[in-house]
């Protein structure tokens, strides 16, 4: 075959592979390779409340249009039909092993921050190229898949704010500075050089890796355990590749009353973080200090909005029944407690 013969019958082929239809089903296939290497991350523990964050997290990625995932990163302790319900909600359900710091006389400024080391693991999770983590008292409201477009090689997440009583251990609260205005009280010299800028860890957009991983609880091996856990051993570990993104992605509510002037308007935030005391949607009886404010009551029903929303329940043709969530009381409804006629059946899809 001449050369100019080969090239013909080489154009003539490419011409009926474009035409080809198992082409474009080729290129499908390539589009969702590539959406599968995304994934949103969560983390959940125990057997208590925080499964009806994860599973309003779950709905409200869904109504936002996520195209991607949410993996539950679970610990040993999360009970089998709190996990049922997290897959019938369309969730991928991975259990991960505790990551214990070295032993220590540490006050966290939360006793149960000690758990929270264990998300060190979702770095193991390297079938997905880039994950978002949202801790369980999140909630999204708009759609932020843009951010896995960011440019790899950083970590990404919002400032956070150390005017809460939660932050009264820190040089920072004690002389009343903070980063989310730094000009309101300088930074005095005589106390040492001013910190690197301090992200909030509900939030955040990473590569998992395995050599990160590793290198992370070595690390972690060898540093002594702090009052906010893995937040403050993610922000010292990460801190030269750290950059900040707009409090739109993960608005610390304590940002309200603390930040004013930083905070945009409401109907611009994304994402929202339920962290003030007494915010927890699921637990909130309006009692403590700024939870009868407006927008904190505009939030929390927002949240509810989307977590009883029946039509968000995930409906997945190829399982033969999914387990609805919320109930007029707000109850999350699990399936051992249900009688057969509450668990709605899908019809089997027609393809
Ligand atoms: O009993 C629990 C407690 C916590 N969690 C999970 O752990 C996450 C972190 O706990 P909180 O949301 O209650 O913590 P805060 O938001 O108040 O605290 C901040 O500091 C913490 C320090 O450990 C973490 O870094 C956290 O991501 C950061 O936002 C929860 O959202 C949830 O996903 C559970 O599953 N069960
Ligand atoms: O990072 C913290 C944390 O999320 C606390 O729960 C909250 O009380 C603080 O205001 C915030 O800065
Ligand atoms: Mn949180």
């Amino acid at each position: 075959m001449s050369p100019p013969t080969m090239n013909l019958n080489l154009i003539n082929k490419t011409q009926a592979c474009i035409q080809d239809q198992s082409f474009s089903a080729d290129l499908n296939l390539l589009n969702k390779n590539k959406s599968t290497k995304y994934a949103y991350v969560t983390f959940l523990a125990g057997n208590g409340d925080y499964i009806k964050g994860v599973v309003g997290l779950a709905k409200g990625l869904r109504k936002a249009g996520s195209r991607y995932p949410l993996v539950v990163a679970v610990l040993a302790d999360v009970p089998q039909e709190h996990r049922r319900v997290l897959t019938s909600q369309g969730c991928i359900v991975r259990e991960i092993a505790d990551v214990c710091p070295p032993e220590s006389e540490t006050e966290y400024a939360m006793a149960y921050y000690v758990i929270n080391y264990s998300k060190l693991r979702i770095w193991e999770f390297v079938e997905y190229e880039k994950m978002i983590y949202l801790d369980g008292d999140i909630q999204v409201f708009d759609n932020i898949d843009h951010l896995f477009d960011l440019p790899n090689g950083y970590f990404y997440a919002v400032m956070d704010c150390f005017c809460e009583k939660t932050w009264s251990h820190t040089p920072q609260y004690k002389i009343g500075y903070c980063q989310q205005s730094p000009e309101k009280v300088s930074w005095p010299a005589e106390i040492g050089p001013k910190p690197s800028l301090f992200f909030n860890a509900g939030m955040f957009v990473f590569e998992p890796s395995i050599e990160t991983y590793h290198d992370l609880l070595k690390t972690l091996m060898v540093t002594p355990p702090t009052p906010f856990a893995e937040q403050d051993f993610l922000n010292m570990y990460f801190k030269d590749i750290y950059k900040p993104i707009p409090l739109v992605y993960n608005l610390v509510l304590a940002m309200l009353w603390r930040h004013p002037e930083n905070v945009p308007d409401l109907s611009e935030v994304k994402v929202v973080h339920y962290c003030a005391a007494g915010s927890k949607p699921w637990r909130y009886t309006g009692k403590e200090e700024n939870m009868q404010r407006e927008d904190i009551k505009m939030f929390i029903k927002k949240w509810w909005d989307i977590y009883e929303d029946k039509s968000l329940d995930y409906k997945n043709p190829d399982m033969a029944a999914h387990v609805t969530t919320g109930s007029k009381n707000g109850e999350m409804v699990l399936p051992s407690a249900l009688p057969d006629a509450n668990i709605a059946v899908c019809a089997p899809s027609a393809a």
